[in-house]
């Protein structure tokens, strides 16, 4: 291209016109001939009618005339003397070469193929390297965008799940109201500040570094959360009891405090409100019954309770068992006070159903100091003016999530709104899920959250096992079963057919109470609470939807630092989010998990790493579901719907 462009410029026409003619021809003609091609890119043809056309002009025009007919078809380029030169060695070399080629031998040929066929392979090779890098690296990038689109698609998915948890809690939130009497919300009338005691710490616990505090919860495994916690005592003596009481304790084979007394007990006695929880069985009844009494006697010594006054204290409980076993604990630290005469009489007092009032006549007369009540029942003697709460200023929910939970508020509000005065309130429970908590501490006074384990954790003295056991098969495995361990045993069956009707229970009770009996078969209903001495064996026929009452059914169990076996039977016909429920239990409590259950699998696992679940069901503190399916929940809203609220609780 450069040569026609060369060719093109009129002054190197000129030239070369000029020295074609001083020029030897053949020597010329021979360059020009090898420059044609070369220079030329438009093909031989082209060339060749060049070279015609120039012989032609060379013979019949003068040199002078160029210019009026400097025409393409007939225009030579002119080829530099240099680069003829360099053409002509050019072919010169080639013929040589071609010569040189004839001259090798077969076996060099042979050798040459055989290099160039290595050189191919090799770039074959290499070709292929790189486009199985090319490939891999594809590979890699789709694999990641893979992976980005899945965490992505989990990410909304657990959106998704937080959002329908959320809004449900949302939605209990708007149903629940405060935990205050109508009146009260009706006013606005808020309190700010706890109740005033009279009750103060020993001065050399008083003046102990907050460090050493914090030290000795440590080492009991308490949580506290809350403002100016009062300090853990240690020692029963330290408490400022009663020695009647400390005595009466000390035949109890009550020594030390548990975890929940060691905090509790000093935080009821400064009158602060609480919410108290703790294993079953780790002894949470006297963690508020002595307070109780204290601030009965604390009232009574300033001014003797008469005919129509009181109760001072009240303490609510879900069943009628539970109230009774509550009352009679009252009633033996009452007596043990009034032994020596040197204190007051403390009155406790039983309201619920199948007390008459004849039977509550006494202690009506003299005034009661302590009411131990079912909400039922004690509604109804409140509306008959039996009883009144003007003076009441302890109020304690036993098993309260049980009390509080959806359909038992309205009756508790109302007991509320017989209430003249700001009171301490406290709420205990094994079992109390979060979303309790969270309730009840707003309608609680700058309370104190006690916490001795995780709510609605087994108790660790519980040896628990779990068997697979087919629904024909179960009485046959039961009988075997009762040979684990000697007696007394507990049979836990939700099938009404298989346990004593309502009215044998009380008889059932007491029998198994005082060791007349060696097994009691219970419906899950009427465990929550209760205390029989030193159960050895639990054994749960049909494991319950809600594991909080397997919770507190196993309770029954391992109670008071004792170690016992709780044996489950399941089988198909139970649900598998409550296998789910089961294993996370079973797995927090460090106890063995059958192979059946092991294979169950969480399909909520996947947000296990992200905090999605493991955390407990804020609604029944089950650990392998959520809200969204909970089964509590759906329990909750299918009695609602039924119009059966109160149904499965003993007490009404
Ligand atoms: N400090 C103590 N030392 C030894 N035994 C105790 C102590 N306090 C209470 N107990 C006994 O422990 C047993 C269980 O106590 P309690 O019934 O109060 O447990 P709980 O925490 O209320 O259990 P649950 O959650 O099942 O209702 C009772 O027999 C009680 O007398």
């Amino acid at each position: 291209m450069s040569s026609v462009n060369e060719g093109n410029s009129p002054n190197r026409a000129r030239g070369y016109k000029r020295r074609r003619d001083s020029a030897s021809p053949s020597y010329f003609d021979q360059l020009n001939g090898q420059a044609g091609p070369s220079t030329l890119q438009n093909g031989n043809s082209k060339t060749n009618s060049i070279k015609e056309s120039d012989n032609k002009r060379h013979d019949t025009e003068p040199s002078d005339a160029w210019d009026s007919r400097d025409d393409d078809d007939n225009y030579t380029p002119y080829v530099p003397l240099s680069k003829r030169r360099a053409n002509l060695l050019s072919s010169i070399h080639q013929k040589s070469t071609v010569k040189s080629v004839k001259l090798k031998t077969a076996a060099e040929e042979e050798a040459e193929k055989e290099a160039q066929k290595k050189a191919e392979e090799e770039a074959e090779e290499v070709r292929r390297e790189k486009a199985r890098k090319e490939r891999t690296l594809l590979q890699e990038a789709q694999e990641v965008k893979k992976r980005q689109a899945e965490q992505a698609a989990l990410k909304s998915e657990r959106d998704i799940e937080a959002e329908k948890e959320a809004e449900i809690l949302a939605q209990l939130e708007r149903q629940q109201r405060k935990l205050a009497s109508d009146a009260e919300l009706a006013k606005g009338v808020q309190y700010t500040e706890s109740l005033q005691t009279t009750w103060r710490p020993p001065h050399y616990i008083r003046s102990r570094l907050e460090a050493e505090n914090v030290a000795i919860r440590e080492q009991n495994h308490i949580l506290v959360e809350g403002d100016a916690i009062p300090p853990p005592i240690t020692h029963f003596a330290d408490m400022k009891i009663p020695a009647p009481i400390l005595k009466y304790l000390k035949i109890k084979g009550i020594n030390d405090p548990t975890p929940i007394q060691i905090q509790g007990i000093p935080t009821a006695f400064a009158g602060r409100d609480m919410i108290g929880i703790a294993f079953t069985g780790s002894g949470k009844t006297l963690a508020f019954t002595l307070p109780a009494v204290m601030a009965a006697l604390e009232m009574e010594a300033r001014l003797p309770f008469q005919k129509g006054e009181g109760p001072v204290a009240l303490m609510l409980c879900p069943s009628r068992e539970l109230a009774r076993q509550t009352y009679e604990g009252c009633v033996a630290i009452c007596d043990a006070l009034k032994e020596k005469g040197e204190y007051p009489e403390i009155r406790p007092m039983l309201c619920m159903g199948g007390v008459s009032l004849s039977e509550m006549g006494d202690v009506l007369n003299k005034g009661v100091h302590l009411a131990i009540a079912t909400p039922g029942r004690l509604m109804d003697l409140l509306e008959k003016r039996k009883l009144n709460l003007e003076n009441c200023k302890y109020l304690c929910f036993d098993e309260a999530d049980r009390m509080i939970d959806m359909g038992f508020e309205e009756d508790v509000r109302t007991i509320m709104s017989f209430f003249k005065h700001q009171r301490q309130t406290l709420l205990f429970s094994a079992t109390m899920p979060r979303k309790i908590q969270d309730f009840a501490q707003s309608s609680l006074i700058d309370p104190i959250l006690v916490n001795v384990g995780r709510a609605g954790a087994a108790n660790l003295d519980v040896i628990q096992e779990v068997e697979y056991v087919k629904q024909e098969a179960k009485m046959v495995y039961l009988l075997e079963c009762l040979q684990k361990t000697p007696p007394p045993v507990i049979i836990f069956s939700d099938n009404k057919n298989e346990v004593d009707a309502q009215e044998e229970r009380d008889y059932a009770i007491k029998s198994f109470k005082s060791g007349k009996k060696d097994v009691m078969v219970a419906s899950g209903v009427g465990s929550k609470g209760l205390d029989f001495n030193e159960v050895q064996h639990v054994i749960i026929y049909t494991m319950p939807k809600e594991i909080e009452d397997y919770v507190h059914q196993i309770g029954r169990t391992g109670r008071s630092g004792k170690t016992g076996i709780a044996t489950t039977f399941v089988n198909s016909g139970v649900q598998e989010q409550t296998l789910l429920d089961l294993k996370y239990l079973l797995m927090e409590a460090k106890q063995r998990v059958p192979e059946f259950l092991n294979a169950i699998e969480d399909p909520m696992a996947k947000y296990q790493d992200q905090g999605g679940v493991g955390k407990a069901c804020p609604i029944c503190g089950g650990l392998g579901h959520s809200v969204t399916n909970c089964p509590k929940l759906a329990e909750t809203q299918r009695r609602q719907v039924a119009g059966h609220s109160r149904e499965g609780a003993g007490g009404y």
